[in-house]
């Protein structure tokens, strides 16, 4: 998968050196190009925005360093052998970003973000790359950012994670609470390591039982307290058959 990113703020991404985005890069599982938007100003103040029209608060970004990078973008990816990009606008009027379109988005070849700054970008940049490639406007949450890099890092982490042979253990995504399957739509449960007794706590007998099926029937009932507390919106969209199912396999 290749991956580009435009902003005016490239050392926000430098996250993306490090832990798993990291890893997949030199494995070559990834291949992430951060770029400049500035290095498409010819201004003195290499000037990206201006006075939005119609007034109103803030600034928007202008289109021609946008048109100028993307063009630059697309034309290096063609002509180094990548296709069928798709254009990931963050933005707080987005659609929510979920598990789903990260399993989308990971089996793209090539994801090409625009992280902005001020009020935004101008929308003629994205209505003419939508000539031209699917693009998704995407929100991270019901608050309020000051721009798109942070977005980034955290819909590049859930995509690269799903990437084969980016998690250690080809297993740890499956069993996520956005996958489908028993689990499916569930929160995790709580997790407990070394040592047995820590501060006088100690850890419930059945993690200890060596009983794989009640394992993992405690497992799923703490899962479904814990998404009960805290997400009783997601219980509704459990399917309560592939408990059984999963209880007949315990
Ligand atoms: C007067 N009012 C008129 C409405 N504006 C709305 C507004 C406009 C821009 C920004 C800052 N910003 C610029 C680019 C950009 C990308 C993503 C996000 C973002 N925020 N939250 C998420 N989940 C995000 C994601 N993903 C924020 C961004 C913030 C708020 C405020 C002022």
């Amino acid at each position: 998968m290749r991956l580009d990113v435009v902003t005016i703020f490239p050392e926000y991404l430098e996250p993306l050196n490090v832990s798993l985005v990291g890893k997949a890069r030199a494995r070559g599982r990834l291949n992430v190009q951060v770029h400049d938007l500035r290095d498409w100003t010819y201004d003195r103040h290499n000037t990206v925005d201006d006075t939005p029209y119609g007034g109103g608060p803030g600034m928007v970004m202008k289109t021609d360093p946008w048109g100028d990078a993307l063009d630059s973008v697309l034309a290096d990816g063609y002509e180094t052998g990548s296709h069928a990009p798709v254009l990931i606008v963050p933005t707080p009027s987005g659609r929510p970003f979920t598990q789903e379109l990260a399993v989308e988005l990971s089996e793209r070849p090539w994801l090409i973000f625009t992280p902005a700054r001020y009020e935004g970008i101008d929308r003629r940049v994205i209505d003419e790359y939508a000539t031209r490639m699917p693009v998704h406007e995407v929100s991270i949450g019901d608050y309020v950012l000051a721009g798109g890099e942070a977005a980034v890092l955290v819909i590049t982490e859930a995509v690269a994670r799903l990437l084969p042979g980016v998690l250690g253990n080809a297993e740890s995504h499956r069993d996520d609470s956005f996958a489908p399957g028993a689990m499916a739509n569930l929160l995790e449960g709580p997790v407990y390591t070394k040592p047995p007794a820590w501060r006088g706590r100690g850890i419930p007998d059945v993690l200890l039982s060596g009983h794989h099926g009640k394992i993992a029937r405690w497992r799923r009932d703490e899962a479904l307290k814990r998404t009960t507390v805290h997400r009783p919106d997601l219980i509704e969209r459990c399917d309560p058959k592939a408990f059984d199912k999963k209880d007949r396999e315990m």
